[in-house]
């Protein structure tokens, strides 16, 4: 018995030398071994009331520069900030830093399917093959830009119902973003009643709202898909992807009934079963099976839903607490274009308008960590040596939040982003909400055009003002919950009917 405790104290040395020693030759806190720097983060946010992950992170980034080593229970994590050196890894060696985290639980759920956490040949083959469609059926053009315009109008409509009351905007303005993405995968949209439309936007949210919990698979990779699983907010998220998944299925199986593939399809899914069809024809579908079809329907409405809504959202609150800058966006189009339907071919008359977007998505910061990208084998950046299957966290929120950049980074001025000598809009490289490279965001095509027409569309016909509320809990709103979509705290705005 006596030979235990030293022979525990020689172990527990040994240990922590070894994790000094690994330690200590990475730039980046020292942290503990096995947990790393996750009980100080764990404290932090446990004591700091106003404590935000991404703040946290962009702190290290102060600290020990700007590629940096960060260990978070077992998973060591490289820290990308600063714009020059994202650029660096995302564009200069996407070949390395192009692949998703491949956590046991993901590989159960996602099994390497769909967009968003697919890799390799089958991730750019889909990829390639998604974004042709969408182009085919006119994104950028005027097919998707009269069908944003009809829920832009549908949206309108519906706030005037709510013409000088207090509303929180939130469920509306989601409803009208996944029709946009519904008219595009399905060629269907649903009435604002519909309650199949409130459950889909209710287990939608679940999937991006995940809480501290469902981490545990980021933070202990070794940990079996089935026991990540018992965690509860990771088993409300499957939950919610099979009621997705099953309703998507549906959904597919009926246009599958009456598609007939020598007519030119009118959505993505009939563009993806005449591919199908075509090669089934020649030998075999490949990777286009129906697992397929169903995870890359799902990641379409997943990635491009919550985040163009929540975008907008933020825009519409902006607005309310800066009617200077609303005044001027309205006066803008009022002049440009009037009461007329608005379209895309208007955007290079309306500065202010395309400023005041720009400003919004920058101090939104809206993905501040981008989605995670994972290291396919041994790299350096900047000097620090990257091993294998290292997590990248693209720090987006330092570069949009850099003073050098952007003056006074946690002011809202949308003037940054017009010229002062013409008085122009003037775009800059250094915003990149859609992060960059290789697996940057596959709808920004799609999403600029949202934010366009729905902005136009609302301004010309409402004043947004907050409400008694909102203007006392302005900090704690702007701040927003922790998550990993940046959203702005819950409020209601009075919209005001203009006089047209
Ligand atoms: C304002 C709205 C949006 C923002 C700020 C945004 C931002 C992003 C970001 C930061 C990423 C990760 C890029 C990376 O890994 O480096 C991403 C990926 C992605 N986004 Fe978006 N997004 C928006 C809207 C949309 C829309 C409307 C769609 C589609 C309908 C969409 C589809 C996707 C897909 C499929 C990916 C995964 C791409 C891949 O892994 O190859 N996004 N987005």
């Amino acid at each position: 018995m006596q030979i235990v405790k030293p022979l525990a104290a020689a172990l527990l040395a040994g240990l922590l030398g070894r994790h000094l020693f690994q330690r200590l030759r990475r730039r980046g806190p020292i942290g503990l071994p096995v947990l790393g720097s996750l009980p100080y983060m764990l404290y932090r946010a446990f004591v700091e009331p106003g404590f935000r992950w991404y703040r946290f992170l962009n702190e290290m980034r102060a600290a020990y520069g700007d590629v940096i080593s960060v260990v978070l229970g077992t998973q060591e994590f490289i820290l990308i900030s600063g714009y020059q050196q994202i650029k660096a890894a995302l564009v200069g060696r996407a070949d390395q830093f192009s692949q998703r985290p491949n956590q046991p639980l993901y590989q159960v759920m996602a099994q390497g399917r769909g967009l968003l956490l697919s890799e390799g040949a089958l991730w750019l083959e889909h990829r390639r093959f998604t974004l042709r469609v969408l182009r085919d059926f006119g994104l950028g053009r005027s097919l998707s830009e009269q069908q944003i315009q009809t829920e832009a109008q549908e949206l309108a409509a519906k706030l005037s119902d709510l013409s000088g009351q207090e509303t929180d905007l939130n469920v509306h303005i989601t409803k009208a973003i996944v029709n946009v993405i519904g008219s595009l995968v399905f060629a269907q949209r649903s009435g604002y009643e519909d309650p199949k439309l409130d459950n889909f936007l209710h287990h939608t949210k679940a999937l991006t709202q995940a809480g501290l919990d469902t981490e545990l698979m980021f933070f202990f990779p070794q940990l079996p898909a089935w026991l990540t699983a018992l965690a509860p907010s990771t088993g409300r998220y499957l939950q919610s992807e099979k009621w997705i998944m099953d309703h998507c299925r549906e959904k597919i199986q009926a246009i599958d009934r009456n598609y007939d593939e020598s007519s030119e399809p009118s959505c993505f899914v009939e563009a993806y079963l005449q591919e199908q069809r075509l090669r089934q024809a020649s030998g075999g579908v490949g990777s286009f099976d129906n697992l397929q079809l169903v995870r890359t329907v799902l990641d379409l409405y997943l990635a491009g839903s919550e985040t163009t809504a929540t975008t907008l959202r933020w825009a519409l609150l902006y607005c309310s607490f800066h009617p200077e800058y609303q005044e001027a966006c309205h006066a803008e189009i009022a002049a440009s274009i009037g009461l007329r339907e608005v379209s895309m071919k208007d955007k290079r008359g309306l500065h202010k308008v395309q400023a005041f977007l720009d400003e919004t998505q920058r101090i939104a910061n809206l993905v501040p960590m981008s989605v995670e990208h994972r290291v396919s084998e041994a790299v350096e950046l900047d000097g620090l040596p990257i091993s294998p299957d290292s997590l990248v966290l693209p720090n987006l929120y330092s570069v949009h939040m850099d003073p050098e950049l952007f003056p006074e980074p946690h002011e809202f001025k949308p003037d940054r982003f017009i010229d002062p000598e013409t008085g122009t809009y003037k775009a800059s490289e250094y915003l990149i909400p859609f992060s960059l490279g290789k697996r940057a965001c596959l709808g920004e095509t799609l999403a600029r055009m949202e934010l366009f027409i729905f902005f136009v569309t609302l301004l010309q016909k409402f004043r947004f003002e907050p409400t008694e509320d909102c203007r006392l809990r302005r900090d704690e709103i702007l701040l927003g919950p922790d998550g990993v979509v940046r959203a702005p705290g819950d409020h209601s705005l009075v919209v005001h009917k203009r006089r047209l």
